[in-house]
């Protein structure tokens, strides 16, 4: 009788493949203005208020933003501030009480209505995987390509492929439950770039994470967002980790949530974790920091 290896829940040895520099010619890599830039993104005036039986709570107010398309953005700030408010927006999940979202040339919210065809084309990853427990890795990877009607033959070979580039290969038909939390965020990721999204929005994708999973995540991260040139809007409390990961950290301040500052980040890419230990990195950091600071 022969034993079957399973895969165990430990992280896989697993190291992004070298990435050639060209890859990194994303917009936001430039330093074109904004202007001149495709569009990835667009906000104008948007306006948050939830309505509570203790009241209206402003929740964001006359927030415009652009991103560039194939541009990293991390959005920061306070706990309350409206990070998850705006991300919940932009994924089409909540309708602003004013203002337009833009995808491309496309609107995707106008006057409170939204467009779904747009919103279909935007990736999501969670703090929480949510993966079905019941799905393979692969099952759940090529989830988004059945509900779109892809044929078995076709979204095997694209999960496929979404496993290999979070480094999930030999894990395609293992369970949620036998994967680290690493791995779990890694599939979610894969899940959600299945079906190639204009834009990929990331709340707190690696906060339930340790540290050093995290630093990992984030180097793969990097990676992925190179060679999917996608469009990433990426939620996070950890300051260096925005800056690490960013062409531009949008710092939002609360009650109600604006943007307070947009701060281009010009640390060359590919960035490694070395990039932290630099005088220009912690002056980034330090700044941003300052910013919050200034807010108590
Ligand atoms: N469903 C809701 N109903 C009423 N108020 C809400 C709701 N969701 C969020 N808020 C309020 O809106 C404001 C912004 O909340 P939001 O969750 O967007 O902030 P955040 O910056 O993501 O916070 P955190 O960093 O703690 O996750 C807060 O004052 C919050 O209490």
């Amino acid at each position: 009788m022969t034993t079957q290896q399973t895969p165990t829940a430990t992280t896989p040895t697993w190291t992004p493949p070298p990435v050639r520099r060209d890859e990194f010619d994303a917009p936001g890599d430039t330093a074109e203005p904004m202007g001149s830039r495709a569009v990835g993104l667009r906000v104008a005036g948007v306006d948050k208020t939830y309505a509570t039986r203790r009241g209206d709570v402003h929740a964001l107010s006359n927030i415009d933003l652009e991103v560039g398309r194939g541009e990293f953005v991390s959005l920061v700030g306070r706990s309350g501030c409206g990070k998850t408010t705006l991300l919940r927006v932009l994924s089409g999940l909540l309708a602003p009480t004013a203002g337009t979202v833009e995808a491309g040339e496309r609107p995707a919210w106008v006057a409170g209505r939204r467009d779904d065809t747009v919103f279909a084309e935007f990736g999501l990853v969670f703090q929480e995987a949510n993966l079905f427990p019941w799905f393979t890795v692969l099952d759940n990877v090529a989830l988004p390509l059945k509900l779109r009607g892809v044929s078995k033959a076709q979204r095997r070979t694209r999960a496929a492929e979404l496993c290999a580039t979070v480094g999930l290969s030999g894990f395609e038909d293992s369970y949620p439950r036998e994967l680290s939390g690493g791995m779990r965020q890694r599939a979610a990721i894969a899940r959600a770039l299945a079906c190639d999204p204009s834009v990929l929005l990331m709340d707190e994708p690696f906060g339930a994470l340790d540290a050093m999973t995290r630093d990992r995540m984030n180097l793969e991260l990097q990676h992925i967002h190179a060679v999917s040139g996608t469009t990433v809007v990426f939620v996070t409390h950890s300051i260096s980790e925005a800056v690490f990961l960013a062409d531009r950290v949008v710092l939002l301040t609360p009650r109600p949530g604006r943007i307070r500052s947009v701060t281009p980040i010009d640390l060359p890419r590919p960035r490694s974790v070395e990039v932290e230990a630099t005088a220009e990195f912690g002056e980034l950091v330090v700044g941003l920091r300052r910013q919050l600071d200034e807010e108590d």
